[in-house]
């Protein structure tokens, strides 16, 4: 019986091998990644700006437009020590404008992923992931990509902002776990 509620739970990843590292404003994307954690370990690190966007939403609209048109990649205020010691990487960002956001891309243009496994996952505000998981595609070609996970988040534009709560955290929760099954990242 306890052997069996231990297989149940087991990631099959070493926990030391995997880093969560995500990006997120209105802490949706992060719920997703803390699930994630609890549920194959590692190392859970949030993205942070040398100069973190405005709190205005209709600027960092306009300003992501901007970043998206010039290519500008901002600097990242995170380090990450021993990367190289990193096997698997899963990558989480919500979708905007419809694009990876411009600090993943500073983010996958600064860390060499060659040889890695990436596993991208996103909230959206219900128009999905738009480019972001083809572009993590385009930057990471030296990875092996698996299949990502997407779910609907916040809302911002209409002051919807943290929905990850009771029953969508449920079904966050439950969704996240089936994928995680599906692609291997732990046993049934
Ligand atoms: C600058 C910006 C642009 C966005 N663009 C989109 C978009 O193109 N499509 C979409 O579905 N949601 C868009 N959203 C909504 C977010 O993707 C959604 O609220 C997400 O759950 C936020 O994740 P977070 O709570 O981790 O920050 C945008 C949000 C922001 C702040």
């Amino acid at each position: 019986q306890s052997k069996r509620a231990a297989t149940k739970t087991k990631s099959v990843l070493d926990p030391d091998k995997v880093l969560i590292v995500y990006l997120s404003r209105t802490n949706n994307t992060k719920a997703i990644a803390e699930i994630i954690h609890e549920n194959v370990g590692g190392t859970l690190v949030a993205l942070e700006l040398v100069n973190p966007y405005p709190g205005d939403y209709k600027k960092i609209v306009q300003q992501v437009v901007e970043e998206n048109e010039t290519g500008f990649l901002p600097p990242l205020k995170t380090k990450i020590e021993n990367f190289d010691r990193y096997k698997v990487v899963f990558i989480g960002f919500p979708t905007w404008g419809m694009q990876l956001p411009p600090p993943m891309k500073s983010f996958l243009r600064q860390y060499d992923l060659g040889g890695k496994t990436v596993v991208p996952f996103n909230t959206n505000a219900g128009y999905g992931i738009g480019s972001s998981f083809d572009t993590v595609k385009e930057l990471c070609p030296g990875s092996k990509i698996l299949e990502g996970f997407s779910i609907k988040g916040g809302v911002e534009r209409d002051g919807i902002l943290f929905v990850m709560e009771g029953e969508k955290e449920r079904q966050a929760r439950d969704g996240v776990r089936k994928w995680l099954q599906k692609i291997k990242m732990k046993t049934p």
